[in-house]
């Protein structure tokens, strides 16, 4: 059973009003909240549709960009390259952001999950990216604008040549197009595209170039030609070469024993330098013919010896009764057993001391021209020519031989020349002093040039068809005549005149 109070009552109707007046105070407050997150979630709504949207254009603007990059970046410096670069980069990092299912709502709801520092970053992104592709978009203009501009002033040079150039002008009219220099810019403009006229000019000017070259080219070969003559003239006419014999060179027009010189034994011997050239031309007409040399193939009956000896034996043996031998130039090259002169003696003006009769190095000259030079400048192979090619051998050699033992006349002038300073090395028998004496250098690499150069000359093979005559061919290489003079020519030359020294004072 229960008993009610009448205060009872009053305290329980208040406490009641006290809760529900609280509960309607939470609704509202939570109504309020409630409205507040739908508002905010409205914003975020439109504030990523707007996002959405930016990147649309961006995407539609760089598809733009991209059919156009040719034109674009065919003038496009590497930074400017660079940049684009970047900003696809920034674009592609921006895009991928936001990328899942982007324009759905999953992208709202997606969004919605986004911290804070998520939107912050995402906002700088796109701010980023806005000013890049201005900055890209200022310089498609900038770019067009170039393009646009630089007609001009190509115009504006073609013309200030056309001005300069008489002769340019002339031809340009040739070309059917007048250049009116007062309006020359609009005429140009509206005319002939300004590349084709650089082009023109260029070949213009390409083609005085070609004629001018063309008549210095001709000028020089006239000018070759005229310097070959005079060579050859200069070489080929050496004075006092009227008469064969190098003595009567060398003692000019007295005839005696004191008119002999150094000059003119230096000039004889450049004289006898002919000889020697043309007969190792003339000896290059064959192979090696080797059987030539070979005692066993020459089986001689009464002679013990190759053709080569056997040839030089008999013409000796001929050209001593002729008299050759009485010459105190000619040395024979088998002086055994050789038959007298049968001709009257001749009158040979003596200049040698008599001991230089004893001198013969006939046999070093024979070697070192059949083991070391022939086959320098003689082809390899056999032409059965045996009897011809002993024969040429014979020539060369004799020339050679001649001019080697013109050291004796060489050292008897350098001899009488200055004895005092011989003398000493005579008595001495100091062969190297001797050698020392009586080398000069600088005459030495004249005579290895120039006979090199004689070779040249000499041995061109001369054509009709160039200019100068020649294809540039020589018969007989000019290094081996080089070779020839600097490692036995003058070496044995120099021999010979040690050799004379030494028995000067006999
Ligand atoms: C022949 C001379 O004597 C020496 C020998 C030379 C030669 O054989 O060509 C050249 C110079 C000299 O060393 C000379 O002085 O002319």
């Amino acid at each position: 059973m229960f008993l009610i109070y009448p205060g009872q009552c009053r305290k329980d109707t208040s406490f009641n009003l006290g809760v529900g007046c609280s509960l309607l105070y939470l609704i509202a407050a939570s109504k309020t909240e409630l409205t507040k997150m739908v508002e905010l979630r409205t914003e975020m709504e439109m504030l990523l549709q707007n996002v959405k949207e930016d990147l649309q254009r961006k995407d539609a603007l760089h598809k733009q960009f991209e059919s156009i990059d040719t034109l674009a970046y065919s003038t496009t410096d590497v930074q400017e390259g660079s940049n684009f670069n970047s900003w696809l980069s920034l674009q592609s990092q921006t895009t991928s952001y936001v990328l899942p299912d982007s324009g759905t709502i999953t992208v709202h709801d997606q969004s919605l999950k986004c911290d804070t520092l998520q939107q912050d970053e995402y906002v700088e992104g796109m701010g980023e990216l806005e000013a890049e592709l201005e900055a890209e978009l200022e310089r498609l203009q900038t770019r067009l604008d170039r393009d646009n501009s630089l007609k001009h002033p190509l115009q504006e040079r073609i013309k200030v040549t056309v001005e300069d150039t008489d002769s340019v002008r002339s031809r340009s009219s040739s070309f059917g197009e007048v250049i009116d220099l007062q309006n020359a810019s609009t005429e140009v403009h509206s005319g002939v595209p300004p590349t084709e006229l650089q082009r023109r000019l260029h070949e213009l000017l390409e083609a005085k170039q070609q004629e001018r070259i063309k008549e210095l080219e001709a000028a020089l070969e006239c000018a070759m030609h005229k310097l070959r003559e005079k060579e050859i003239e200069l070489v080929c006419s050496p004075p006092n070469s009227r008469d064969s014999n190098c003595m009567a060179e060398a003692l000019s027009d007295s005839g005696s024993a004191n008119a002999l010189t150094l000059d003119s034994v230096r000039e004889s011997l450049i004289r006898q330098e002919d000889t020697i050239v043309f007969g190792l031309i003339e000896r290059a007409r064959f192979p090696i013919n080797s059987p030539t040399y070979s005692a066993s193939y020459a089986n001689i009956p009464g002679f013990t010896g190759s053709l080569a000896q056997f040839v030089a034996h008999e013409t000796e043996a001929l050209q001593a009764k002729a008299g050759r031998f009485t010459n105190p130039e000619e040395h024979p090259f088998f002086p055994k057993d050789l038959p007298a002169s049968v001709v009257p003696s001749q009158n040979h003006t003596e200049v040698l001391h008599p001991s230089a009769a004893s001198i013969n190095i006939n046999m070093q000259i024979w070697d070192f021209y059949f083991d070391k030079l022939l086959a320098l400048f003689a082809a390899p192979g056999d032409d059965g020519n045996y009897a011809a090619t002993a024969a040429s051998d014979l020539v060369c050699l004799q020339a050679l031989s001649r001019r080697i033992h013109y050291g004796k006349f060489v050292a008897e002038v350098k001899f009488k020349e200055s004895p005092k300073e011989y003398e000493p090395a005579i008595r001495a028998k100091d062969r190297d002093a001797l050698m020392k004496l009586l080398t000069v250098e600088s005459v030495e690499e004249a005579v290895k040039k120039r006979v090199a150069k004689k070779a040249m000359v000499f041995g061109q093979e001369v054509t009709l068809n160039t200019t100068d005559g020649s294809n540039g061919k020589y018969k007989v290489d000019p290094s081996v005549l080089s070779r020839l003079y600097e490692e036995w020519v003058m070496p044995l030359t120099k021999l010979v005149q040690v050799e004379y020294l030494l028995r000067r004072l006999d």
